[in-house]
């Protein structure tokens, strides 16, 4: 591999602006024949997401994946959200249980819109039997399969029946898989994207790593068609973790699906827990995140997210902070 860089060393290069406000930039991205508002999903992690935010969100017009750590609520959750007309997005692991449940879905005829295959490594006959098997008794479904770092991994997948990919071993706030494994896309997550972007024939997302709002904008350069993020959706007023107090400041928990707290057991650890600050509101967030793209579709050079997509970029590496703190 060359070139290899991350989100730090990266800056975009500003092209002729056509627009007279920021306000003209449409931020919107379509997925699986919807069109959301955003190219951003919130983590499917039990510190992310729960069925509340879930239904906000799609109210709201925005795409979200509700995590899998309540294997046994995810029936009623497709239901409920199908009888209010919204989308159902839903997350499986590849253990016996999960083929059981896909039938069953089948049978019911319940159909969820989106299924994503959730694993750790994702570039393995067990996805790959998972992506077959959801193919072959609910085909409607849009599959989205991960986690992946390579493009022989993102075209197997492909080939296999995934309808869209997600690229990211290890970049995560939470994620200690680097430490502990030695593998990964963590420190070259952006490059990786690059690198899978360029075998990919259909959507990628791009999965960990992302801190500021302008990685969003440096992910759609580099190939992605969504951006799944954690941390910065952590710690909200909304958000599902624990709320603790600390010298009179509140925090809230954000822990890896891999961690012993998600687990409850020490067997092969991959994630930790920290505590982020509190936030304030989701909603706030999602309109900064939005204004800040439109800037960033401004400074393309255009009014649509795909004029990001071809923009010059320079490696700066290291040094676009110059020594600040992002916040
Ligand atoms: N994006 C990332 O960098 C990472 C994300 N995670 C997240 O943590 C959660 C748990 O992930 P995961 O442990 O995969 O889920 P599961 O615990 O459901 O494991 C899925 C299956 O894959 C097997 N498995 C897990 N890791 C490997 C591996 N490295 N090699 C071979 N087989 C493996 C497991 O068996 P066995 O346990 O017996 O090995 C199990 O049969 C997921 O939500 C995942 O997204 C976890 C680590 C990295
Ligand atoms: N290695 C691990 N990765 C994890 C774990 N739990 C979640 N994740 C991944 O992190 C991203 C979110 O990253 P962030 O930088 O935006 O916070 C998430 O979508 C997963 O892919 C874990 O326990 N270990």
């Amino acid at each position: 591999m060359e070139n290899v860089f991350d989100y730090e060393d990266i800056q975009l290069i500003p092209a002729k602006c056509i627009v007279n406000s920021r306000s003209e930039c449409d931020t919107t991205v379509t997925l699986g024949g919807f069109t959301f508002k955003l190219p951003v999903v919130p983590a499917n992690m039990q510190t992310i997401i729960d069925e509340k935010i879930a239904t906000f969100l799609a109210e709201n017009g925005y795409f979200y994946i509700m995590h899998r750590f309540e294997p046994e609520k995810r029936v009623e959750f497709i239901r409920n959200m199908k009888s209010r007309g919204l989308i159902s997005s839903i997350s499986v692991g590849v253990k016996e249980d999960e083929y059981e449940f896909i039938r069953q879905l089948a049978e019911d005829q319940l159909v969820p819109e989106f299924i994503t295959i959730d694993i750790a490594h994702g570039h393995s006959n067990a996805v790959i039997e998972m992506i077959k098997h959801i193919k072959a008794h609910i085909p409607q479904s849009f599959v989205i399969a991960g986690n992946v770092g390579t493009p022989e991994a993102v075209r197997e997948l492909e080939n296999a029946g995934a309808d869209a990919t997600k690229v990211g071993i290890g970049p995560g706030k939470v994620c200690i898989t680097k430490i502990k494994t030695g593998f990964g896309t963590g420190g070259w997550q952006l490059a990786a994207l690059r690198w899978c972007a360029k075998a990919a024939t259909k959507p990628i997302i791009a999965d960990g790593g992302i801190r500021t709002h302008g990685d969003i904008a440096k992910s759609i350069r580099f190939g992605a068609s969504m951006v799944m993020i954690g941390s910065l959706f952590a710690g909200h007023e909304e958000s599902p973790g624990e709320t603790v107090e600390k010298d009179g400041k509140l925090f809230k928990e954000y822990f890896g699906s891999a961690s012993e707290f998600q687990k409850g057991e020490k067997k092969n650890v991959e994630g930790k827990k920290i505590f982020v600050e509190h936030k304030g509101s989701l909603v706030d967030t999602l309109k900064e995140m939005e204004q800040d793209l439109q800037s960033s579709i401004s400074y393309a050079g255009g009014n649509k997210l795909d004029a990001i997509r071809h923009v010059d970029y320079v490696i700066v590496k290291n040094s676009i902070f110059n020594g600040d703190r992002v916040f």
